[in-house]
């Protein structure tokens, strides 16, 4: 579709489900400018109706389904005022829709060896033109309730960070992944029969203060040469609730005094927390872990109880949230991505052999 068709289309649609006071295109009450990266609302001021909050996100919520699936709107948190280069005071500002085109795509790998093998280093593709870079992340987690997917999109991310990153993963469940780390040569700390809970915590603590102090080198070399660069190191940590929960409290204290320093200090010397939880309440990790987080993914049943703790702004009206298997929202906090949570399918692969 032309622009000007476009145009033509949501100004159709908004004059007909807006309802605002009877003030339509028609009566000149506002016009609709559509651009690349999304489209204005132009409001010819003063008008009956006031140009705020609801406003926008009534005009959010018709525009994103008279244009999926052509155009996925980016969800906002506010109304989103933008200023147009213009002498006429009636019309020197709009609201601004971002828009990116199409709706998300999962993204469907017959041969995870190969697709792995063909990858740039550092790149982490999630969907269809979708692709995270390792370069300007710290900390993922993955949320989602049992049987969601969690394990599964972990396997991918293991697969795909393994060519970017040394992996050092924690698995209190010793299951999926033990076994990849097995099959990978990934070190691998999970419990063992003789030990007591406290005891396996306090393992994970000594692995997470050697990668602290791993930090601390890097700090030194990034002193004498700020552009020193090193190999991606991530330590993944499975169930994170199953470490955080029911241990003797200085050991969760010190795991909680880990997570924080990690996720805090790590950016620049290229060390990383891949995070999966059942929920990422305070009890499961700080407070100050969980603000650091800059991928945050919830697969299975979303709901305002389930996104609360990664996306506590968020409205979920108007969002379309993909059904079926491995699907859920994902936010990337970084320089390249828009701000928005958009809907995520987890991408779907080969079975590995002795690992799933
Ligand atoms: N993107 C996907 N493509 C294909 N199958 C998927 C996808 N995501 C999940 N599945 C399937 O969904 C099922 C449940 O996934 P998974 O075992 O990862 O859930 P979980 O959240 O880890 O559950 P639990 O916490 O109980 O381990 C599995 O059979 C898995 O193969």
């Amino acid at each position: 579709m032309k622009k000007k068709e476009l145009e033509s289309y949501l100004l159709r649609a908004l004059n007909m489900a807006l309802q605002i006071n009877g003030e339509t295109s028609y009566t000149n009450s506002f016009s609709v400018k559509v651009a690349d990266e999304g489209f204005y609302f132009i409001p010819r001021l003063p008008a009956s109706y006031v140009v705020n909050d609801e406003l926008y996100q009534k005009i959010y919520l018709i525009s994103n389904a008279v244009l999926y699936p052509d155009f996925t709107l980016l969800k906002q948190a506010g109304a989103y005022f933008v200023p147009l280069a213009t002498e006429d005071i009636h019309v020197k500002r709009a609201l601004f829709f971002p828009w990116k085109n199409g709706i998300s795509k999962r993204l469907i790998i017959p041969d995870i060896d190969k697709f792995v093998a063909d990858l740039p280093i550092n790149k982490v593709p999630v969907m269809e033109n979708f692709t995270i870079n390792l370069d300007k992340v710290t900390s993922i987690a993955i949320a989602g309730n049992s049987g969601s997917g969690k394990s599964y999109a972990l396997t991918y991310f293991l697969c795909v960070l393994n060519k970017s990153s040394i992996l050092i993963i924690v698995d209190p469940k010793f299951d999926m992944p033990s076994r990849w780390g097995r099959e990978n040569n990934a070190k691998v700390i999970a419990p063992s029969d003789n030990r007591s809970k406290s005891d396996f915590v306090s393992s994970v603590n000594d692995e997470l203060s050697k990668c602290l102090e791993l930090i601390h080198q890097r700090q030194q070399v990034l002193y004498t040469n700020p552009q020193a660069d090193f190999e991606h190191y991530t330590v993944v940590i499975d169930e994170v609730l199953a470490l955080s929960d029911g241990v003797a409290k200085p050991i969760k204290e010190a795991f909680f005094s880990l997570l924080s320093q990690i996720s805090l200090l790590g950016r620049a010397s290229k060390v990383h927390l891949l995070l999966v939880s059942q929920r990422f309440d305070n009890n499961a990790i700080p407070i100050s872990c969980r603000e650091q987080l800059n991928v945050l993914i919830q697969v299975g049943n979303i709901n305002s109880k389930t996104t609360q703790f990664l996306f506590p702004d968020l409205s979920l009206e108007g969002i379309v949230i993909p059904q079926g298997i491995g699907t859920g929202l994902i936010q990337v906090i970084d320089s390249e991505h828009p701000f928005q949570i958009v809907p995520l399918l987890t991408p779907t692969f080969n079975n590995l052999k002795g690992i799933m």
